[in-house]
């Protein structure tokens, strides 16, 4: 397993990101941009277009604002003369303030439908990418908080386009106005840039800040939605309710929540101080240079159109230059985002050993576990300890033993869920390490004791066992008949169509036996080579275990096959049965044989035995 690449996951979280990272996450832009480009370039290049045009905007009617007050002044001075120029000017600054506004209604639609598509397109490549990871990772408590951040994040990326673009737009828009302010009065950029440099300052500094404090506590957030779940629904109410858990979940997430309260509203307040004083600066610069200008229009050197102009090109500059390092600043928090995003997109899976072996067409010897230890990432208890034994071909072998002796561990082992930290596990005499992960889990029919139980129709959850044989009505309800789930859908008023669940509209909540009747169907649906069942009936009637075992039997016939059951009456139709105890394999055999060996499998056969009497 890739530890190495989980720590450097790891020192990537607890590290705090500085200003450097915050700016060096920018070189993910212009990926992100090829892949919105890429996806969909027609509306694109439409956005770009459209933003490009309206960048002169601001420029455009400034100036024809100029034009206008000169030729009122005109028109004062000489009301002899025609005002026809005056009417072409105010015309066409209406024509410019038309056009640009219904650019500006383009710009929002485009960027609205770029930002959904971007969105739907990365959500989809998360959950794809989420298949490829190891089980290891996915359990792996600071990776889990990474694919949190890549998940949750969508709406950061989505302004992170509109950000990112706005401010191309606008650079253009204040490179035009300062090529106005340097044509008339050049000395107004030194005013405008010591204007704007301390609230620069101050923006980063504190945009820095809040974000620290926004991923350092990805964890505790991750708590606060946990409680929040926990708190408020359906699944957890009737708990929550009849232990009296109210008040230790609200409690619990008042203080958490109180914590992050105080410290982003100490950051809140100071920032709201240091930039009220920055603006401040800011506005009694514009006024200075306000009085400059005046006292120049008034010795004549500049027309008062000049002065609407210049007063107006220097306020808008001040706003959008303000604007700008303030998006800048936020498109830094937002590029961290993407970051995120892109290191789990880019993870690579655990490499294979060799994936050039075959698997057998069917299982000739069977499987051995050849002096197998495990223990759980991140955990030193040895979980299994120096395990050996074959499961042949064709057996049905039972695992029996106490909670936690190790049952279900033995079981992802063997699909590969996890890699053993010693010993080996053969099948036909080849190291399943050697054999391509996906091709190999392909041979079990597998079904868990924390089954999923999907919020979908009848039909899709049985369907998910194959879900290539979505449609093959007759399929699933073969898989149905064998698993007695077809007795449910009986009694669904939409049958195979009914919805399950209470998340959404005419769903229906189902027993405990009644779901796993349908999961258990999953494992019939495909025609696995190895069926595992993991506790398969242990919420079913007596009279439903009873059948569905009968018909287990049949349809297993010659199959090889796992059962973990704490029934007995399950366990000792097994051709052979493992006792594990602390990780270790105590004894093995069949019924008889265990009975006669007097030993654990006795001892708790008997005391189940006792307790139908
Ligand atoms: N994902 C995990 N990470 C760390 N430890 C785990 C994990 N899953 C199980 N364990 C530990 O491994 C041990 C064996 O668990 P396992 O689920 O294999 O037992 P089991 O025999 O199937 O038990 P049960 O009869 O209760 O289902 C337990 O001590 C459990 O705490």
């Amino acid at each position: 397993m890739p530890r190495s690449r989980l720590k450097s996951i790891k020192d990537v979280h607890t590290k705090k990101p500085s200003l450097k990272d915050s700016f060096s996450a920018f070189r993910y832009i212009p990926r992100f941009f090829r892949e919105i480009g890429k996806h969909h370039p027609k509306m694109f290049l439409l956005n770009l277009l459209a933003r490009l045009v309206n960048a002169f905007s601001p420029v455009a009617i400034l100036w024809t604002g100029k034009l206008i007050i000169d030729a009122i002044v005109l028109q004062i001075k000489t009301p002899e003369t025609e005002p026809t120029l005056l009417w072409k000017y105010v015309a066409l600054e209406f024509f410019i303030v038309l056009v640009s506004d219904l650019i500006n209604r383009a710009i929002t639609l485009t960027d609205g439908l770029l930002g959904d598509l971007y969105s739907n397109t990365s959500s989809i490549k998360i959950i794809r990418k989420t298949r490829e990871i190891g089980i290891e990772e996915l359990e792996d408590p600071d990776f889990y908080d990474k694919l949190e951040r890549a998940r949750t994040q969508t709406s950061s990326r989505v302004n992170l386009m509109s950000n990112v673009l706005t401010q191309l737009q606008s650079l253009v828009s204040i490179i035009t106005l300062i090529t106005g302010l340097i044509f008339f009065e050049p000395w107004l950029i030194g005013l405008l840039i010591i204007s704007i440099i301390p609230s620069f300052i101050n923006e980063i500094y504190f945009s820095s800040s809040s974000y620290s404090l926004a991923r350092s506590w990805t964890t505790e957030r991750r708590e606060l939605d946990y409680l929040r779940y926990i708190g408020a629904n359906d699944k957890t109410a009737r708990e929550v309710k009849l232990f009296g858990l109210t008040d230790f979940i609200a409690g619990r997430f008042k203080k958490l929540s109180d914590q992050y309260y105080q410290l982003n509203k100490d950051i809140a307040v100071k920032r709201t101080w240091y930039t009220a004083i920055f603006n401040l600066l800011g506005t009694l610069t514009y006024y200075g240079a306000y009085i400059l200008i005046i006292y120049r229009v008034i010795t004549g050197i500049l027309t008062l159109g000049e002065l609407t102009f210049l007063s107006g090109s220097f306020n808008r500059l001040r706003n959008s230059l303000q604007a700008f390092f303030y998006r800048l600043t936020r498109i830094a928090e937002s590029a961290l985002y993407l970051k995120d995003y892109f290191d789990f997109i880019d993870l690579k899976p655990a490499p294979t050993t060799n994936k050039t072996f075959k698997i057998p067409t069917s299982i000739q010897e069977g499987f051995c576990f050849e002096r197998v230890s495990f223990s759980y990432p991140g955990s030193t208890q040895k979980v299994l300890d120096n395990i050996s034994f074959e499961l042949r071909s064709g057996e049905k072998m039972a695992f029996v033993g106490e909670n936690g002796a190790g049952k279900t561990t033995l079981i992802k082992l063997l699909l590969r869920f996890y890699e053993p930290t010693g010993g080996r596990i053969l099948l036909d005499g080849t190291d399943i390490r050697e054999f391509n992960r996906e091709a190999y889990q392909k041979i079990f029919g597998v079904i868990f004791q924390d089954f999923f139980r999907y919020e979908f129709t009848l039909r899709e959850n049985i369907a998910v066992g194959k879900i290539e044989d979505l449609d093959d009505l007759d399929k699933i309800a073969a898989a149905a008949r064998l698993s007695l789930a077809n007795e449910v859908v009986k009694e669904m008023e939409s049958g195979y169509e009914q919805q399950l669940g209470k998340r959404f509209k005419k769903g229906i909540e189902l027993s405990g036996g009644q779901w796993q009747k349908i999961a258990l169907a999953r494992a019939y649906m495909k025609d696995a080579d190895v069926l595992i069942l993991d506790e398969p009936t242990s919420a079913l009637d007596a009279k439903a275990e009873y059948e569905v075992f009968e018909r287990f039997m049949e349809l297993t016939h010659g199959k090889t096959s796992i059962i973990i059951s704490h029934r007995f009456s399950t366990v000792r139709m097994a051709d052979r049965i493992l006792v594990l105890q602390n990780g270790k394999v105590l004894e093995s055999g069949n019924h008889e044989e265990l009975m006669s060996n007097n030993s654990l499998y006795a001892e708790l056969f008997s005391l189940q035995a006792a307790g139908y009497q």
